[in-house]
């Protein structure tokens, strides 16, 4: 059987954050969880997923055309990206979820959807 259990309950990033530090804090890895030290980690677990990419060309949405071992990477390798950008705000006391929601909203103020109603056909 396997040592991984299937997940069922909802996904938050708060969840998230705390299950990362509950691991780190059981490992005795907080000294190591620092912002620098998950900076790096984060830019690597990138690099691992460009890995995956890499001389493919074009990539089509959905990748249809991938070996099923290829997406189980995949899914294996952008958790990592996630939960270290996770930590990493964490670990700089900022609220990722709030400050993702708010940058949402500086986003269509920078750039406003155009108005179907007053535009020529
Ligand atoms: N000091 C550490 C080491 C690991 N992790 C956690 C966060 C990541 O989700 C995952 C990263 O583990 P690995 O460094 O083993 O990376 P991979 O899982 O990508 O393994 P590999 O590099 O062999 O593909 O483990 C962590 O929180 N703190």
């Amino acid at each position: 059987m396997s040592e991984v259990e299937e997940v069922d309950e909802r996904v938050s990033l708060d969840l998230l954050k705390h299950k990362m530090a509950k691991f780190a804090k059981e490992r005795d890895w907080d000294h190591f969880h620092t912002p620098r030290n998950l900076l790096l980690a984060l830019v690597g677990e990138v690099g691992e997923v460009s890995e995956i990419f890499q001389w493919k060309g074009e990539v089509p949405k959905g990748l249809p055309d991938w070996k099923e071992e290829e997406k189980i990477h995949l899914g294996e390798e952008l958790p990592d990206v996630l939960l270290y950008l996770i930590r990493l705000a964490d670990m700089c006391g900022i609220d990722l979820g709030k400050a993702a929601l708010r940058k949402l909203q500086l986003n269509a103020i920078k750039y406003p959807a155009p108005n179907k109603y007053t535009q020529h056909p």
